[in-house]
């Protein structure tokens, strides 16, 4: 059986980071923060309020893709952030050796442009997220994967996502 890996995905402050690590904890599986795997020059360009494109993001997408194929290699289940607006990108992702699977981090422009406002100390400017949802392609019906509400307390996610697990 290979091992899973589950991708939580979502727009720019959609909670990816806060979700993932306690949902890491809570199954005892590796973690990986998306956000480390950039080139330099796309933190550079994002920091500078520059939405990035297809291109920027494929070798960032292909990183993440390696990292979960090793780890599932050695055997080990993964959780990973990473945004995978894209089905193309998340179509890259799926290239992984591994049963790879998204948690879609969902909620609407206002409650994620409310919280942004009040975070400090992160790169990314709230102003990219509009260019965040214009880019986003939900969840397919055919794409493994379910949809949280971030409206909910992020225990409450993680207990949704673990709940789910086995489906
Ligand atoms: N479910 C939640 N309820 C309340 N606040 C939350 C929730 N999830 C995240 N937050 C808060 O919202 C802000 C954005 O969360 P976080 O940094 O985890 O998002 P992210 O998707 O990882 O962002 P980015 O993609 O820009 O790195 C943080 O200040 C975080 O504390
Ligand atoms: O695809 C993208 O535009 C990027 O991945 C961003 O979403 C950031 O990495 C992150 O979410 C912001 O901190």
């Amino acid at each position: 059986m290979a091992a899973t890996s589950l991708v939580v995905m979502g727009v720019s402050g959609s909670g990816k980071s806060t979700v993932a690590k306690l949902l890491a904890g809570r199954l005892g599986w590796p973690f990986a923060e998306g956000d480390e795997f950039h080139p330099e020059a796309n933190v550079a360009k994002m920091r500078a309020g520059v939405p990035l494109t297809d291109a920027d993001r494929e070798p960032w997408l292909r990183t993440l893709r390696d990292w979960i194929g090793e780890q599932a290699a050695a055997g080990k289940s993964t959780v990973v952030t990473c945004s995978a607006l894209r089905r193309a990108y998340r179509d890259l992702l799926r290239e992984a050796d591994a049963d790879v699977r998204f948690v879609h981090l969902d909620g609407t422009r206002e409650l994620i442009a409310e919280r942004l406002a009040h975070r400090s100390g992160h790169f990314m400017p709230p102003a990219l997220l509009d260019s965040q949802f214009a880019a986003l392609e939900p969840l397919g019906p055919d794409e493994a994967g379910i949809v949280v509400d971030v409206a909910d307390a992020p225990e409450d996610i993680v207990d949704a996502v673990v709940a789910r697990l086995d489906d």
